[in-house]
Parts: structure tokens; sequence; C-alpha cells
């Protein structure tokens, strides 16, 4: 049953055929999928059409950011395809995030969870310094939160290294977690990182997992070893 379970596996391909022969390697019982931008900007919304009809949930990893009304109708567009989940920057700002709130209230049909991407599971300190600011990346995290919590959001991206502090100040927000790395992976480019079961148990809702699923030589066994580390 998808509503049942926390991971969402990553479809990071460059192709409609590659993305596909690894959803034929996975079960819609024990994962939902992400389309991001390497796939969707190959293969368009044919190739969430062809995962719903697969049986999966998608999430849609676009990290919307732009001007309010750009972003909301962005925003509706992905509810008409039907998505389960769609992000945008709560760097966007508040009206941006609440012009996306606000026109999936308008919405007909069933409206996708609203998530707003904090700071990036990639970044650590320096960089945010160079960027501007000179804050941990937790407290970035944290200062984004109120506001996406202030636009109505139902629930943010961020490291499992924070969802502790975030469950306890935004208990109804959905915390959804990249940079999970079974232990013994390569971290590659992701900075805040923890394991599958360090991470539900800090508070994560759901562990988005890309490459230690996908480039594993067997997608099944590596996405059964993460269920059975959270049994
Ligand atoms: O929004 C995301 O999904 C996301 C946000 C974030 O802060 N960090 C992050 O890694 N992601 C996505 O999560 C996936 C992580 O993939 P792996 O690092 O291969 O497990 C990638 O598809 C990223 O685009």
């Amino acid at each position: 049953m998808p509503s049942q379970t926390p991971i969402i596996v990553a479809l990071d391909f460059p192709s409609r055929d590659a993305a596909l022969a690894l959803a034929d390697r996975l079960d819609p019982a024990l994962c939902r999928v992400k389309v991001g931008k390497e796939l969707f900007t190959r293969c368009g919304p044919d190739i969430v059409e062809a995962l719903q009809a697969k049986g999966f949930e998608v999430f849609l990893d676009l990290k919307f950011h732009d001007i309010p009304n750009t972003t909301a109708m962005a925003v509706r567009a992905a509810a008409e395809l039907g998505v389960w989940m769609v992000n945008v920057h709560c760097s966007g700002g508040l009206r941006m995030m609440a012009a996306c709130r606000e026109a999936l209230d308008k919405a007909n049909g069933a409206k996708p969870l609203l998530i707003g991407v904090t700071v990036l599971t990639s970044m650590e300190q320096q960089d945010l310094s160079d960027i501007g600011l000179d804050i941990p990346p937790q407290q970035q995290v944290l200062r984004l939160a109120g506001l996406a919590a202030r636009a109505g959001l139902d629930g943010l991206v961020c490291s499992a290294q924070e969802a502790q502090p975030l469950k306890a100040q935004f208990p109804t927000l959905q915390l959804v977690t990249p940079g999970i790395r079974p232990a013994g992976s390569a971290a590659d480019d992701q900075r805040r990182i923890l394991t599958p079961a360090e991470a539900m148990a800090a508070g994560s809702d759901f562990l988005v997992i890309g490459r230690p699923i996908a480039q594993s030589g067997d997608p099944a066994r590596a996405l059964a070893a993460v269920v059975a580390e959270l049994a």
C-alpha cells in the first residue's frame, strides 16, 4: 500500500527507458518515486503518467522558485498532472509560498502535498557563508520553516539532521528528508546526511533515496535492505 511507506526513490536518470527500467524492478507497495529536473526536462509530463500507470505515487521535484504568480501557476499545473507531492523553494519568500497555497486551494480535484525546500542537503555552513548567510544551516532551516508554516505549506524538505527541532516547533509539518545514506554508502555530493533508521528516529516522515538504490547493482535488494532496516 503506497500510503504506508516512507520511502521515496529518486529516479534521477537521463531517459524514459532507464527510469521505467528501474521502476519495473521496484514495488509500488514498498516505495513512491520522485521525478526530478533531469528526467522531467528530458521526458516531460509523459513520464509522470507512465509511472502513475504502473501504480506509483509521484513526487514531482522541480523545486519551483520564481515570482509568486509564475510559481503558483506551475504548482497548479503539477496538481493537474495528479502528482502526490510537489515542491517549491522556501527562499522564494512568504508571498510566493502563500500564492502557491492559494492556487492549490482553489484548484479542483486531488491536491498534491505542497512542500517547501529549506536548505539543500548538499550545503554546509561554508556554502551558506559563500552566499551571504553567516548562520548555521539549522538556523536558516528553522527560519524558513517558520515562513512555510505561516504560508500554510504541508511540509518541508530538509536534512534529517534538522528533523528533531523541526518536529518540536512545527509538529504538523511533514518532513521530507533527502541526504539519506545507508551505513557504508558513499556520501557523494551530499553533506548533511543520516542513515534511514537514524532519519526515522529523528522524526522524518519521508526518506528520499536516489543513488544508494538506483546505482546499486540490485535496486530491488537495496530497497528491501532499507525496508528491513526500518522494520
Ligand atoms: O527536493 C529534493 O528532493 C532534494 C532536496 C535536497 O535538499 N537535497 C536533495 O538531494 N534533493 C533530491 O533528493 C535526491 C537525492 O539523491 P541521492 O543523493 O542520490 O540519494 C536528488 O534527486 C536530489 O535532487
